[in-house]
């Protein structure tokens, strides 16, 4: 029975204690305040405000804090705690070089799930290489679908697929509000463009082309999509949405940053 801590039981680390808890796993979640540990009891899992302990007990471990609260939480452990653990990050931008700066003698990897994880949907990109790969990937396909990429690229797709739920949230309550402002009533809107959306995922994999493809053979000459998408384009949506992903991308390289500063000053004291 692999032995699992999650630092950290936000709403990220609920999703994943849920999961293993699921699959059977051994699972003991952190957290500071009562709240937090009695969600962590509630989900059936152990819980402790002591990450020492939880590390020490366990072999493979996930850290979902914020990376604001990383430096915090390291200062609380001892330095040869990490010795022989895997270790996952969820943590937006906080780099392999840093996490490895830390975890003397321990196998260590970045995830970047996102909160789709809930519905067992979620699309988990996983890097770092060595000892409990396998580990690695088997606990995060058990939350959806997981991809191996270049840790070049885990900013962006932070950016786009794990802040991605919340974009697209917001883009759908978007067209709600349009559908109730010409009449419709809100449940029946929001129920119909969730069918919408499902359908268009289905129908732009199975189409394989570029989606320009299918976007142009919904158009009718003169019809109703032409004059939406010419509102789109003089509102300038393409090129906002573009800038989101960009932005977000570059705040999650900028607190990499900040957290790999953070971590060499302890380091250097240590
Ligand atoms: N939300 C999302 O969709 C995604 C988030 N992530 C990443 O996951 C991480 C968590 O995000 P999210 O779940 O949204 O944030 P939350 O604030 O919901 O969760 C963070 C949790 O960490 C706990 N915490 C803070 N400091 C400590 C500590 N020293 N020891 C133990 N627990 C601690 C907090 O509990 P308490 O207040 O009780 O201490 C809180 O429950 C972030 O790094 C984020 O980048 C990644 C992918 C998707
Ligand atoms: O907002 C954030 O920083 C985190 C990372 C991805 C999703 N939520």
């Amino acid at each position: 029975m692999v032995k699992v801590a999650i630092l950290g039981s936000g709403n990220i680390g609920s999703s994943l204690i849920s999961s293993a808890i699921s699959r059977g796993y051994e699972v003991i979640g952190t957290g500071r305040t009562d709240v937090t540990l009695r969600r962590v009891l509630e989900l059936g899992a152990k819980a402790t405000s002591n990450n020492q302990e939880a590390i020490s007990t366990s072999d493979l471990i996930l850290i979902s804090v914020k990376p604001q609260h990383f430096p915090d939480l390291v200062r609380g452990t001892t330095r040869n705690i990490w010795r022989d653990k895997v270790v996952v990050s969820v943590m937006a931008g906080v780099r392999l070089e840093t996490l490895k700066r830390i975890m003397e003698g321990a196998s260590v990897f970045r995830a970047m799930p996102n909160i789709n994880a809930t519905v067992k949907m979620s699309t988990t990109a996983l890097t770092g290489d060595g000892r409990g790969k396998e580990l690695v990937e088997t606990f995060f396909k058990g939350l959806g679908s997981t991809y191996w990429i270049n840790e070049d690229f885990m900013d962006v797709w932070t950016a786009l697929i794990g802040s991605g739920p919340a974009f697209v949230s917001e883009i759908i309550d978007s067209l709600v509000l349009g559908a109730v402002a010409s009449g419709m009533p809100r449940e029946l809107a929001y129920s119909a463009v969730l069918d919408m959306l499902e359908g268009t995922a289905r129908n732009l994999r199975s189409h394989k082309g570029h989606p320009a493809e299918v976007r142009d053979n919904v158009i009718t000459p003169a019809g109703t999509t032409i004059r939406g998408l010419k509102v789109m384009e003089e509102k300038g949506v393409k090129a906002a949405l573009i800038e989101t992903v960009e932005s977000a991308s570059k705040r999650a390289s900028e607190l990499g940053r900040v957290i790999d500063g953070r971590i060499k000053e302890d380091t250097e004291r240590w």
